[in-house]
């Protein structure tokens, strides 16, 4: 009788270490990983909003200011496309056995392809001293906003569904196919841009310069106040 009990015990003591080590500790650890230092910051908008051109102006002007938080695919990888700089390139199951061991801060699948952001990626960013830029769908925005990231989230907006029409059709590089799924995805993207409470920035881009010039303002005036507050 008295064993079976302090065996019952021993599992139950077992179970908790285990949830703790697997559950708590892990989270919490992530948790003050990412609260450290200044906050990173979420770019979402319809595809060919303009956010791809927006971060590099940033990029371009802040070199060693900013880092792009590489996210992973298991689409193949297009000419030109590196492993590590584009994209970390994987398949579906190695991909599915790091999301269920819970490595991912957000996960999205879009056609046949898995996307998503790894823990890693943000804090590989975060060691350099940077801030983590991340370029994310709305589907990764509620998964991010539930997390314990607290990033700044910047939605870029087309200035009407037709002119985000040709801008894709003058980029070149879709197909009828994707160009439609783009397009008809559009319209729930701005609403969910334009809802109250889901970001702290919508940036009109409809012309670049002017768009530019107040997303850099707002995302230094919020770099600045984080500095006074002491977080760099
Ligand atoms: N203000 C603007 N006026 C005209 N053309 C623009 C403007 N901003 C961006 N573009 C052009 O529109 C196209 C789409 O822009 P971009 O690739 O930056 O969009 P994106 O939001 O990053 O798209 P995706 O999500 O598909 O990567 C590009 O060819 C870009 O040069």
């Amino acid at each position: 009788m008295a064993v079976a009990k302090i065996r019952n015990r021993i599992r139950i003591e077992n179970f908790f270490d285990l949830f703790i080590n697997t559950f708590i500790l892990p989270y919490l650890g992530f948790s003050i990983m990412l609260q450290k230092g200044p906050r990173p910051i979420v770019f979402c908008g319809p595809s060919g909003s303009g956010k791809s051109t927006l971060i590099k102006l940033l990029f371009d002007e802040y070199p060693d200011k900013f880092g792009f938080s590489v996210s992973h695919t298991t689409r193949n990888p297009r000419p030109g496309e590196e492993n590590g700089k584009h994209y970390y390139f994987t398949t579906k199951d190695d991909m599915q056995k790091q999301i269920d061991s819970g490595e991912f801060i957000e996960t999205a699948v879009f056609g046949n392809n898995m996307y998503g952001t790894s823990k890693q990626a943000i804090e590989d960013v975060q060691s350099t001293g940077k801030i983590c830029v991340l370029d994310i769908e709305i589907e990764g925005v509620k998964q991010i906003k539930a997390s314990p990231l607290q990033p700044l989230f910047i939605f870029i907006k087309p200035p009407s569904i037709e002119e985000l029409e040709n801008r894709l059709k003058k980029r070149g590089t879709e197909s009828q196919e994707s160009l439609q799924r783009r397009l008809a995805s559009a319209k729930t993207e701005i609403e969910f841009g334009e809802t109250p409470g889901n970001f702290d920035l919508i940036v009109e881009n409809d012309n670049v310069e002017k768009a530019y010039e107040k997303l850099r303002n707002f995302i230094m005036s919020q770099t600045n106040q984080q500095n006074q507050n002491g977080i760099s």
